[in-house]
């Protein structure tokens, strides 16, 4: 860690403020859903008293944003002046935040800071009405195990209820909380009401202009800082959430301090480095927070106050401080050298597909992965990785190296992304030539679309371009099946994939893996979805895994009696023993939450299109030989399936890395 290199802190150079001139007009949003008052409460058997006491959301302090509509903001189009003339205020502790942008990062961070911190109030506003009305619904616009209860928890308010624990006489307060998550499109409000600001909007790789294709498109986050500009009160820290190219912190101060020249604010970089999939796990349990400030007095101060937002339950020994630099480079070389991982093994398995001899990328994995130095995580052989970041990150990466002349390192990182590309086109050519070479008038079956399992992220994920590949040999049908994907958010980024109509035209949308296999000659397995594993294969998600092995040591909840109540991570503990000692109790197993509404039958919520995952109907490959075509191809793409098992079953199966086909 290096704390003696300090940012430049010198005044905005006048061509660069010329790049940020102000536009005006204004734009008004639909106010968002309200938070509903609970009605009923239902205590579970766990709960030994249940005071009536009001619900939380009536409880004084309320955090909803005040209702002046004239406040509402489309991003840089509002016209009202900055808000003060010369201000300096050095901010103790804050009490509220507020989060630009409800995305895949936005909300779950937010909820998860929300939880940690009941006496902050955490506003998250988007300029999507969409995204922001579903974030107020029971169906949120993003799956992620274990994101509802946080933000039942923080959004709607829980009841005081206290419990008995085992080997105790004297019940335990888990008191009540008010909710102090607000999802809204009142960007101004929450903008001007915040102590801190969290960017947390879009960074994709720009599609045009200078460095298309490589660059950064840092437009988004450009927007939000004007209006953080306008709105911010004085004193407030800014935070640089997205994923951003080396630098950006200092074009945001370049905004504030073009239209607040007498206002001192201080921008951090705090990237974010959750994976999806397992985003609420790795926010209760980051490896390490990043915090970037500026070396001076003011930026370190800075640095603590968003620090002590993190210690709420991040043990301090997790955060890391740095400067500004360090910490924008940071992330995205964190990126690059886990998607670096990823190529790094699939090149292997390539050679042992070419080799033959048996070699197995697995075991090679698994024999990488007992050394300390190396380490077993990211090791996994596969199609490719796919998903937002790792691509446009590594471009980032690599632009910025060729941007310093440094085209030699430039290369180095673009090879990263060449092997995917190779590891991904591969799968599709082996598809093509294990099938003689033609796909007319067979079907496929695709199963899997999301980047990954455990999420509904569709974005840039590996099968849209393995379909692409497959859909140029005009095959009958694709069938596509994801159990986790929305139908339309499939068929967004497939329409993106630079097919003809009249191959769009093949490729359907199904609802289950039987109307997928059904009549397929071959089967790609896209994604690592654990149905996908087949009836007699089927293993525990990672996370259930490190839950079982927890249980194994019996409840362990540490309090100290004398506290009165119990912090959110202990109240987590004792949900987690409580779940598994109940079965079925594991949404709710204290009966604190509000109940939630039901959706209407026929509401898009309903039919599922926000992409929530299906009951887990697991693939039997029994039922799905029988329904096939010969000669019955499995191609898996993820190593997933048994491909001993599946042999045995009459299937022709690739895995990645296994060699040539013997069966
Ligand atoms: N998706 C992921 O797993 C991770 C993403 N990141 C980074 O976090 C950033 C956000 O990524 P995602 O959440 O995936 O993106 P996203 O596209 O899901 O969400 C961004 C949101 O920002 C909103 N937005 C854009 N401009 C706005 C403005 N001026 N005011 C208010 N809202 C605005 C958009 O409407 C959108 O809902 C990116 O820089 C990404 O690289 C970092 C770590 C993990
Ligand atoms: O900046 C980001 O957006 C995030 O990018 C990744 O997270 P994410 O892309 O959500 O998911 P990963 O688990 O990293 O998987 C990415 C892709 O790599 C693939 N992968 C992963 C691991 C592996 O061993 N092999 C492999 O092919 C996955 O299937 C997936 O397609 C990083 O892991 C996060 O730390 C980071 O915050």
């Amino acid at each position: 860690m290096n704390h003696q290199h300090s940012e430049s802190e010198g005044p905005t150079s006048p061509s660069t403020t010329q790049e940020f001139p102000p536009r005006s007009h204004s734009t008004d949003s639909a106010p968002s859903p309200g938070i509903e008052t609970p009605n009923s409460w239902k205590p579970s058997p766990w709960t030994q008293h249940s005071p009536a006491t009001t619900p939380p959301s009536s409880e004084s302090g309320s955090p909803e944003t005040k209702p002046d509509a004239s406040s509402h903001d489309g991003g840089d189009t509002c016209s009202t002046e900055p808000r003060d003339s010369t201000e300096s205020h050095e901010l103790g502790e804050a009490k509220n935040i507020c989060f630009l942008g409800a995305g895949f990062v936005g909300g779950p961070t937010a909820a998860v800071i929300a939880y940690h911190n009941p006496e902050i109030t955490v506003n998250v506003v988007d300029l999507d009405e969409a995204r922001i009305a579903a974030w107020n619904s029971r169906l949120l616009p993003i799956h992620e195990q274990g994101l509802l209860k946080v933000v039942r928890v923080t959004r709607d308010g829980t009841h005081e209820i206290s419990v008995v624990l085992p080997g105790r006489s004297a019940p335990v307060r888990i008191r009540a909380r008010r909710p102090n998550l607000l999802f809204s499109t009142r960007v101004v409000d929450a903008v001007s009401e915040a102590d801190i600001i969290f960017i947390c909007v879009n960074t994709p790789t720009k599609t045009q202009g200078v460095g298309a294709g490589s660059m950064a498109d840092v437009s988004a986050v450009e927007t939000a800082s004007r209006t953080v500009a306008k709105h911010a009160k004085a004193g407030s820290i800014v935070v640089e959430k997205s994923t951003v190219p080396c630098g950006t912190a200092r074009m945001i101060q370049d905004i504030l301090r073009y239209h607040r020249p007498d206002t001192t604010f201080e921008v951090l970089s705090n990237p974010e480095f959750l994976s999806e999939g397992t985003a609420v796990e790795n926010l209760m349990h980051p490896d390490r927070i990043l915090i970037g400030s500026s070396q001076t007095p003011s930026g370190l101060h800075a640095a603590s106050v968003l620090k002590r937002v993190y210690t709420a339950w991040v043990p301090a020994a997790r955060i890391v401080t740095v400067n500004t630099f360090s910490s924008e480079l940071a992330k995205l070389v964190a990126n690059a050298m886990l998607a670096q991982r990823i190529s790094s093994i699939n090149a292997v398995s390539a050679i042992c597909d070419a080799m033959g001899l048996g070699a197995d990328v697995e075991d090679v994995s698994l024999a990488l992965g007992r050394d300390r130095r190396l380490g077993p995580s990211f090791l996994e052989a596969g199609v490719g990785f796919g998903g937002s970041c790792f691509e446009k990150d590594i471009l980032s990466l690599a632009y910025l190296a060729r941007e310093l002349h440094l085209d030699v390192v430039s290369d180095y990182w673009l090879a990263v992304l060449r092997i995917n590309e190779h590891q991904r086109g591969r799968f599709a050519r082996d598809v093509v030539r294990e099938l003689n070479g033609s796909l007319r008038g067979k079907k496929i079956a695709v199963l899997g679309f999301a980047f990954k399992d455990g999420t509904n992220d569709t974005r840039n994920s590996i099968a849209v371009h393995v379909i692409r590949d497959i859909g140029e040999e005009m095959p009958r049908e694709i069938a596509v099946f994801d159990p986790g994907c929305a139908a339309d958010d499939i068929r967004d980024e497939v329409q993106k994939s630079g097919l003809g109509q009249t191959q769009l035209d093949r490729i359907k949308v199904v609802a289950s893996w039987r109307e997928a296999v059904r009549e397929a000659t071959a089967v790609c397995v896209l994604t690592q979805w654990k149905q996908f594993r087949g009836r007699q294969a089927a293993q525990p998600a990672r996370l259930s895994r490190a839950l079982r092995s927890k249980s194994r040591h019996g409840f362990s909840l540490r309090f100290d009696p004398r506290l009165d109540g119990l912090t959110e991570m202990q109240v987590r503990e004792l949900e987690e023993h409580i779940g598994r000692e109940i079965p079925g109790s594991e949404e709710d197993p204290l009966g604190r939450l509000q109940p939630l509404d039901v959706p209407n039958e026929d509401s898009d919520q309903a039919k599922g299109s926000s992409g929530h995952v299906a009951a887990e109907d697991v693939v039997d490959w029994v039922e799905a030989a029988a329904m096939m075509q010969e000669p019955r191809w499995v191609f898996d793409g993820r190593n997933v399936v048994n491909l001993t098992e599946l042999q045995g079953l009459g299937f022709r199966v690739r895995g990645v890395g296994k060699g040539p086909w013997m069966g």
